[in-house]
């Protein structure tokens, strides 16, 4: 029990380059500034309202934004030499001849100067400390409601484009993809993703898109859909033993563990076995995932001055996770390779090994020739890539939920209806259509992640902006994805808003990149399949077996910033089996079962027992059949550090240090 615990636009819209209208707001004095407050999120709790609209604690200087955005500090001034000569001008027009052609003049130079002025991109200027301790995507709404779809953000020398228009969005993803880098993101995941597809750019970035796309093919999806359905009936278990106990559990831990779980499995066909256990290797991931979080919001990159590595325990750490994490895919990469010289199996299209149906096995029996150092760094990038977002949409559609009950139940009687008790298939898809719309509207509330990051490789104009090469830009996904001139009443929770149910699923194109919960163009997410139907596998099967309540003894849910939107102090629920009296058992439960799958009440006990079950690998002998880990097993061996280690919980909130 004990170690359990710590283990865990609206259509008829406009939807093209609208002008917004609080864009108007940016000429106006601080009067109109202090109306443009952001929307309140419906249902927010009043520590989410204060973290997201409040006074917001400002770090250091003891400022805070609101407090400067209504003094009007950050008011588009218009051209200031027009300003401040205009007293002169109307005083020399009251003189007579020289006077008035004098003032001729000055009107002439004061419209050259606004005309000037109008092609200056709107600027914030400001301390970064002033941003730094609140969630980045806050301030930047708040900046967007005054500044309108494109304005500057600078501190100090350093600046920043903030892009928050669906066409703008559009040239840079995609008509002008070109002209456009991962810039500070490929530095800040070097450390951990190298050459990935997430940071690589230019020839890498092309030869591997085209290595690793081809893997994720129909049937290997269909095939991991499966393993969607079987991990989530593993972590019942986990929420037996918390609905028997009424103990609140942190569902954002929850959720973290069920999808490096299924990550892993996908990826390299290794089970981390999260859910029930804590060994170094999950340690290390945790560690590096925090690692580079903590690079991406740290104002200055202090690991990069030489000797830091060695000095700062957190570095220090970071330093010994990769050797743990890199290790271990070695490992991984050895035993596949073997499995592919053992193996007699001719290389198709659409590969898929009973044995190891993972992307590694797809790589290397494609004879993909690349360096070790690239394989790992491809499997790192979709680790990461893989796991945390889904996670955290998970997270907070869950939250969202809480406090509409009223979907919940639509969610649970097409549930009910479509699936009874049996794990999803691929099919099912086409019709658990309202539960994947919940999770298409939470991703439009809480986009993972709220901002996408690009470098400018030339000079690039929209409309009369120049953004000059070498800008660095943030495509604001939270403002796009909030921005009241795309969406009707888009702080609140509306599955509807994206038109019929039969309708096609809303993506950056049926929406015309007012959207983007995988970004959009060349360098769109390729798992965004894999992970809708994952969410939707998730989210079906435990809201058909459990009431999910808001445990009001701890914290509300609040917001913090990392890649993606992670909650402040957990999403603590109380879990209770759902009371099936009233609920028709459904004719289709049991269908479609091509092979025996665990029962879920099977698995619910056998991973209710302290240890984890030998099904998932974890107890298994040392180098499980489904993939275990050679390092990881030489250091369960040594240290008898399996299901006994008490679990620190590297969890989300846990933000490393
Ligand atoms: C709900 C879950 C997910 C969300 C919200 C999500 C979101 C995104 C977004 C927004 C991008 C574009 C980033 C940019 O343009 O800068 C992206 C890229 C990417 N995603 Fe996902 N993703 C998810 C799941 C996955 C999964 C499951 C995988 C792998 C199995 C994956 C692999 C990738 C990769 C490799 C890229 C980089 C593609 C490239 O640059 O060519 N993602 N993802």
């Amino acid at each position: 029990m004990q170690q359990q615990r710590s283990v865990l636009g609206g259509h008829g819209q406009p939807r093209v380059a609208p002008r917004c209208p609080l864009r108007h707001a940016a000429v106006q004095r601080c009067k109109s500034v202090v109306r443009a407050e952001p929307p309140k999120p419906s249902g927010s709790t009043a520590d989410e309202e204060k973290g997201l609209l409040g006074i917001l604690p400002l770090a250091a200087k003891g400022q805070n934004l609101d407090a400067r955005i209504q003094s009007g500090e950050f008011t588009d001034s218009g051209s200031t030499k027009e300003r401040l000569t205009r007293p002169l001008r109307q005083a020399l027009a009251k003189e007579p001849v020289v006077g008035r052609s004098l003032a001729m003049t000055l009107a002439d130079l004061g419209r050259q100067w606004r005309a000037a002025a109008a092609k200056r991109m709107p600027e914030a200027r400001g301390d970064i400390r002033e941003i730094v301790g609140q969630p980045v995507f806050v301030p930047l709404y708040k900046l967007f409601l005054v500044y309108g779809k494109i304005f500057r953000l600078s501190f100090g020398p350093k600046s920043f484009v903030i892009i928050s228009d669906p066409a703008y969005a559009k040239q840079i993803l995609l008509s002008n993809a070109d002209k456009y880098s991962k810039g500070l993101l490929s530095e800040i995941l070097d450390f951990v993703m190298g050459t990935g597809l997430i940071p690589a750019d230019g020839d890498i970035w092309k030869a591997r898109r085209r290595a690793v796309v081809p893997a994720l093919h129909r049937k290997y999806v269909a095939s991991m859909v499966r393993m969607f359905g079987e991990c989530t009936v593993h972590g019942t278990g986990t929420l037996d033993r918390y609905a028997a106990s009424g103990e609140g559990l942190d569902m954002e831990n929850y959720f973290s563990r069920l999808a490096l779980d299924i990550i892993g499995k996908a990826v390299f066909n290794y089970d981390f076995d999260s859910l029930t256990h804590d060994d170094p290797v999950i340690k290390a991931v945790y560690v590096l995932l925090r690692e580079a979080e903590h690079r991406s919001t740290a104002p200055i990159a202090y690991w990069n001055i030489p000797g830091v590595a060695l000095l700062v325990p957190r570095q220090r750490r970071c330093q010994e996770a990769l050797v743990v994490v890199n290790d271990c895919l070695d490992g991984l990469i050895d035993k596949c390779k073997q499995l592919v010289q053992e193996e007699d199996i001719q290389f198709s299209e659409e590969f898929l090994s009973d044995r190891d149906p993972s992307i590694l096995h797809f790589l290397l029996a494609s004879g993909d020739n690349i360096s070790s150092k690239q394989l790992r760094d491809d499997l790192m990038t979709l680790l990461i890539a893989g796991h945390e977002t889904t996670a955290a949409v998970l997270t907070w559609t869950m939250h969202i939920l809480s406090q509409h009950p009223e979907a919940t139940q639509r969610i649970r009687e097409e549930v009910d209806e479509v699936l009874g008790d049996r794990l999803p298939t691929m099919e099912d898809f086409a019709r658990l259509r309202y539960t994947t719309r919940v999770i298409n509207e939470s991703m439009r509330l809480y986009p993972q992640p709220p901002v996408l990051i690009r470098r400018a490789l030339e000079d690039d104009t929209f409309d009369q902006y120049v953004v000059p090469q070498g800008s660095d830009i943030f495509i604001s996904v939270w403002n796009l994805h909030r921005s009241p001139a795309l969406w009707d009443e888009p702080e609140k929770f509306k599955p509807e808003r994206f038109g019929p149910i039969e309708g096609p699923i809303p993506n950056e194109v049926t929406e015309s990149f007012s959207y983007l919960p995988f970004g959009g163009g060349r360098r769109k997410c390729i798992g965004d399949q894999f992970a809708l139907f994952e969410a939707v596998t998730a989210l079906s099967m435990l809201l058909r077996r459990y009431d999910f309540t808001v445990d009001t003894r701890k914290p509300p849910v609040g917001m913090t910033t990392g890649a993606t939107i992670h909650t402040t102090n957990g999403l603590w629920m109380t879990v209770k089996r759902r009371d099936m009296s009233g609920v028709a058992p459904s004719h289709s439960a049991g269908a479609q079962q091509a092979a025996p799958r665990p029962e879920p009440a099977l698995a619910m006990a056998a991973a209710a027992t302290a240890q984890p079950s030998p099904a998932s690998g974890a107890a298994a002998p040392a180098e499980a059949a489904s993939g275990g880990c050679p390092f990881a097993a030489a250091v369960k061996a040594m240290t008898g550090a399996v299901a006994t280690t008490p679990a620190t919980p590297p969890g989300p909130t846990a933000q490393g240090a």
